[in-house]
């Protein structure tokens, strides 16, 4: 098998190129290329390593033909389109972690700054002036630090702001009160932090509901004399009125990592503006984080494209490394029965519910269903993959459901896949043997055990001597041989299901013969 070929298309530390070799992958550095560029090159690469400067758009995805993963080297993915990458099957991981205490740090290096005027200071003093008297600054001690958003990012300020002994009040919908007093600060709604805060720091993503939340109003209605520090994302904070009030003194300070548009245009209007400093996107920017994030995303693209060990994606629920090989053929047996039933069943399918037994109980039941869905969407879109399997499913309104029993039945582990048709429930089950191989065990409530695989022909006929005979001939004459064999059937006389593998596919014509033998009830010729 050849290896997966990784694209790093941003300047990232060199260990990530070194661990992506040493984990089995090849690599390619090269960065700075237009879109244009990244474009015509990407079909050759199964992972795309990237930073903030790549911009992963659909066109981009859509020239990526065999592109599994994006991974972030950082936390923000705004620069990935996750939904288009999701529809395609790709895996978009990010290092949630890895530069969080260094942005947190320059944050407050930042407030500091501002407190202390240190960039203006610093350049007037390098010009040959000595304006002591002109740089009055601010103690931060016994200061509020409102923090909008209190996630890893937002919790790391509160404790370096509660060790420099400022209080912290923290506006975030999803803090709840016992982590609040966990972070030792006081949870309050955003009108409550604008009126206490004597220094705003913004931790939030850019989202809908988070655009512009320090707005024109927002700003006028803070304490007069808050100094701001934004080291989230652009747009977060109106620039324009942002301007405007440190003109007018209501804001007397403010700090900017992050601009709207990256990089900002160079007459961009807060440059010069009094009280006004800022930094080129740099809060992840220590040596210590950027090693961090390139190591983590290297692994954690290793280990997918490798392994398929998912850690840290987006669109996909993680998988560890030491779960993935026990899952796989968990994922195998999932996938061929959301086939089978969805190429056995007839008509407009609404429901499916996936069932977990014995063994099975007790593994993850996401990246199941996923497996689940895929092999049940193919009826619908040869692109579909365990990634974009659970969204497709979902734009179709398909009902799903997940249920495990704790009970242990026949087999130590069993996976049930049901769907309900106009019929009523349609279902089909399967084991692993020696935990290891997938094998079939029910159809539609008859047991029968057979390995999904390859072409496949499913047979309902009665159950009377000589129809063995006769679908074996039908198939010879026809120039198709049977690898395997396999019967069940409800109770002697009665329904029989003939399931055989065959070494070819078998043609329409075929089919209709099949049909057309004395005691046949349903034929269908089936392929995994
Ligand atoms: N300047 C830089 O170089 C860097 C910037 N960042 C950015 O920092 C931001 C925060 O990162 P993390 O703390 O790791 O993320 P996180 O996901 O751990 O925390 C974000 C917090 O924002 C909260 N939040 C969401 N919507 C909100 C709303 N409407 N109002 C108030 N709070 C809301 C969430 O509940 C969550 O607790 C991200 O946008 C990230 O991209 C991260 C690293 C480096
Ligand atoms: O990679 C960078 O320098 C930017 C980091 C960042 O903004 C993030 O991780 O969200």
């Amino acid at each position: 098998m050849s290896k997966p070929k990784v694209l790093i298309s941003d300047k990232m530390d060199p260990n990530a190129a070194k661990i992506f070799e040493e984990r089995g992958c090849d690599v390619d550095v090269i960065t700075g290329e237009t879109p244009e560029e990244l474009k015509a090159r990407i079909a050759d690469y199964d992972g795309l390593a990237i930073r903030s400067s790549t911009k992963v758009t659909a066109e981009i995805i859509d020239a990526a033909t065999n592109l599994k993963v994006i991974g972030r080297a950082g936390i923000g993915v705004d620069n990935v389109d996750i939904p288009y990458a999701s529809s395609k099957g790709v895996v978009v991981m990010n290092t949630p972690f890895g530069n969080s205490i260094t942005t947190a740090e320059h944050a407050i290096a930042l407030m500091m700054a501002l407190a202390r005027q240190i960039p203006e200071a610093n350049d007037q003093t390098q010009a040959g002036k000595w304006p002591k008297s002109a740089f009055m600054g601010v103690e931060v001690t016994g200061k509020t630090l409102g923090l909008i958003g209190a996630g890893n990012i937002g919790s790391i300020v509160a404790s370096r702001a509660l060790g420099l002994r400022m209080k912290v009040v923290a506006y975030d919908p999803f803090l709840t009160e016992d982590r609040a007093i966990e972070l030792g600060v006081e949870k309050a709604d955003l009108d409550t932090l604008l009126s206490k805060a004597d220094f705003i720091s913004l931790h939030t993503p850019l989202t809908d509901q988070t655009r512009n939340i320090l707005s024109r109003e927002r700003m006028e209605a803070a304490k007069p004399g808050v100094r701001i520090v934004n080291c989230a994302r652009g747009g977060l904070v109106d620039e324009a009125a942002l301007k405007d009030l440190l003109e007018s003194g209501q804001v007397a300070g403010a700090a900017l990592d992050v601009f709207e548009t990256e990089p900002p245009a160079p007459d961009h209007p807060l440059f010069g503006t009094k009280n006004f400093i800022c930094t080129p996107h740099l809060g992840a920017s220590t040596t210590e984080a950027q090693v961090n994030v390139a190591l983590q995303v290297a692994e954690q693209m290793a280990d997918y494209l490798v392994n398929g060990g998912v850690t840290n994606a987006l669109n996909m629920p993680s998988l560890s490394a030491e779960e993935a090989p026990k899952l796989r053929p968990y994922m195998a047996l999932a996938e061929n029965l959301g086939s089978l039933v969805s190429q056995l069943a007839h008509g407009n399918l609404t429901q499916i519910s996936i069932e977990r037994e014995g063994a099975a109980a007790d593994l993850q039941g996401k990246p199941i269903t996923a497996a689940v869905l895929a092999g049940f969407m193919r009826r619908y879109s040869d692109s579909v993959n365990m990634v974009n399997a659970p969204y497709m499913a979902k734009d179709r309104g398909l009902d799903v459901r997940e249920v495990r029993h704790d009970r242990e039945g026949v087999y130590h582990t069993l996976l049930r896949v049901t769907v309900a048709t106009s019929q009523g429930d349609r279902s089909v089950a399967g084991t692993l043997f020696g935990n290891e191989a997938p094998r079939l065990v029910e159809i539609f409530g008859v047991g029968i055990e057979a390995e999904l695989a390859g072409h496949m022909l499913y047979i309902v006929n009665e159950d009377a001597p000589g129809f063995i005979g006769r679908i074996g001939t039908l198939l010879g004459e026809n120039g198709i041989n049977i690898g395997t064999f396999h019967l069940g059937r409800r109770e002697a006389g009665g329904e029989a299901v003939l399931l055989l593998s065959v070494d070819q596919p078998i043609p329409p014509e075929v089919e209709r013969k099949a049909c057309e033998l004395e005691g046949v009830k349903v034929v269908k010729a089936l392929s995994f």
